[in-house]
């Protein structure tokens, strides 16, 4: 469960530039549900996701995942219990290594330091098991290289490496919107089906309303560093790309002049 109360983040403030990042957001994901967070740019986004990684700090609300108010956790802790893939192919993945040692990287870099390190058979059974979950066929290229896998695949791994440690939050931050648009499909396809098996409570940022409408349980719309609009249930069931597209505020050159 991951609880946003009236989170406030101000840039530069008091000076001409002022920015108000986080204007008193709110937002409550219930344990094991999907959100998609929309929204214009700068609408506060990435503040939101920085803020509940720990890598911006409020200046006034809380965090809670799981009932624990996390608002003063240094980063490195909050690490523990939170996973967030990013935009980019290649930030979560080792290149020059193969998929079984990245795959082992990031077991130990999860909480199995104790263990024995190095690949044994008990551990390339559980790979290959993990991987198998993406229904990309990774499973049977455990000793590839990851530089030789498409952006697709490789976004996927990172996807399967980052939610081994079983968080209790999966980040997603626009994690589809460097692929091509059936790169990005078949990525999505294989996030759901990592979320679904691993019941993953999951907030993913995107720019793609087609994917807002398709997938999770419901839609969050930012706007100036509040929550406009939340859509689920039946209604996000009918919601339309256009219907989603409509309720971004029309921007005036001026406006964009001024963001
Ligand atoms: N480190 C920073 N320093 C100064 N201003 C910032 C900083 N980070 C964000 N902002 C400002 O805060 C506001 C919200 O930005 P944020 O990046 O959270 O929006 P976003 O919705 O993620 O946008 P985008 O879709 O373009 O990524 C913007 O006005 C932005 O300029």
């Amino acid at each position: 469960m991951l609880e946003i109360r009236s989170a406030r983040k101000v840039f530069y403030k008091g000076q001409a530039d002022e920015k108000v990042a986080l204007d008193g957001l709110s937002l409550r994901l219930a344990t094991g549900e999907f959100g998609v967070v929309i929204g214009s740019n700068g609408a506060g986004k990435s503040s939101m996701l920085n803020a509940i990684s720990g890598a911006l700090v409020l200046d006034a609300g809380q965090v809670v995942i799981n009932g624990d108010d996390v608002t003063a956790m240094p980063v490195h802790k909050r690490a523990m219990r939170l996973a967030r893939v990013f935009q980019d192919p290649m930030r979560g993945t080792a290149a020059s290594m193969t998929v079984a040692e990245n795959m082992l990287l990031a077991d130990l870099r999860s909480n199995k330091r104790t263990l024995r390190r190095g690949l044994n058979a008990t551990r390339l059974a559980s790979y290959k098991e993990r991987l198998s979950l993406l229904g990309l066929g990774l499973e049977n290229r455990l000793d590839t290289r990851v530089e030789l896998l498409s952006g697709g695949q490789r976004q996927s791994l990172s996807l399967i490496m980052a939610v081994g440690g079983k968080p209790e939050l999966l980040l997603l931050d626009e994690h589809t919107a460097a692929l091509d648009p059936r790169t990005a499909d078949i990525v999505m396809q294989a996030t759901i089906r990592a979320v679904e098996a691993l019941k993953l409570t999951t907030l993913m940022v995107t720019h793609n309303m087609q994917h807002a409408v398709d997938f999770g349980h419901k839609v969050v719309m930012l706007d100036a560093g509040r929550v406009r609009l939340e859509i689920d249930g039946k209604d996000k069931a009918q919601t339309t790309v256009p219907d989603l597209i409509g309720h971004f505020s029309v921007k005036t050159d001026r406006m964009f002049l001024a963001s």
